[in-house]
């Protein structure tokens, strides 16, 4: 997948501001967005995903343009075909697990799903290994069958890239480390480009084909990882972003 993202926007709360100012380029399938808190990560995915608009600047995905101020483009959420689960999965409360998953593939004027659409919640509530939970409610979920529910609900639409806001931060160490192995599985499964966000150097060590530094609103640095990785075994993002600090100095 390329991406393409060049987006600039202020946000101001009372006598706070916030600049993002992000720009980057890059060819992957698995893209990490890694950063402190507080850096900027969420607010470009979710420019991505098209659920905030940047005041300036453009977004293309394999030279498909979603945004750009100066042609006016700007590609509704609904037509993105992009799959985004946020950092507390956003499960509807109300809608037990079908439904949640069943949820995305509504149309606006729709009021049921059809015979083949509830064909295709069933089987990937299988894949997931969740169709004994079809009828429960969120609230009686673990937080790892939480996660995969989220995840269903992403991909039953099929889309053409998948976004992830610190998807195992709510888990514990050792299902981190399953969800994990399950995600690089899904991935091959769907063919799904990914673009995730983590502060955990586990994730960019399992994911990061590139990685992308996002702090202070900014891309401070684009790095095929897993490539120096292999030069350098004992590389991480943080001595790799004291390396070219240092060298800046
Ligand atoms: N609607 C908003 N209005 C004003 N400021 C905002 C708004 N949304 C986010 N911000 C600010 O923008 C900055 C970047 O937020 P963002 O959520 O992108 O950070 P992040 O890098 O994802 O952090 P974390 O890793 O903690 O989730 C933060 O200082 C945040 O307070």
């Amino acid at each position: 997948m390329a991406i393409d993202v060049n987006i600039k926007k202020q946000l101001t709360e009372k006598h706070r501001h916030f600049q993002l100012n992000v720009q980057f380029q890059a060819d992957s399938d698995f893209l990490v967005l890694f950063g402190p808190s507080g850096a900027g990560k969420s607010l470009t995915l979710q420019s991505i995903a098209g659920l905030i608009t940047p005041e300036q600047g453009n977004i293309k995905i394999n030279n498909s343009v979603l945004f750009d101020s100066e042609t006016h483009v700007n590609i509704p959420v609904h037509c993105r075909n992009i799959g985004y689960l946020p950092q507390n999965y956003a499960l509807f409360p109300h809608l037990t697990v079908a439904d949640n998953i069943g949820f995305g593939l509504k149309k606006l004027w729709q009021w049921k799903l059809s015979h083949a659409e509830k064909q295709r919640v069933h089987n990937i509530m299988s894949l997931f290994e969740i169709a004994t939970l079809a009828h429960s409610f969120p609230r009686s979920l673990s937080g790892g069958q939480q996660q995969r529910v989220a995840l269903a609900r992403a991909l039953v639409c099929k889309p053409s890239l998948l976004l992830l806001d610190e998807p195992f931060a709510a888990l514990n160490p050792l299902l981190r480390t399953k969800m994990r192995n399950e995600l690089l599985q899904i991935q091959k499964l769907f063919q799904v480009p990914v673009v995730i966000i983590t502060h955990d150097q586990a994730d960019v060590d399992a994911f990061g084909e590139t990685v992308i530094v996002i702090d202070d609103g900014k891309a401070q640095q684009i790095c095929a990882y897993k490539e120096q990785l292999r030069e350098t075994p004992a590389l991480s993002v943080t001595n790799l972003m004291w390396a070219n600090n240092s060298a800046l100095n």
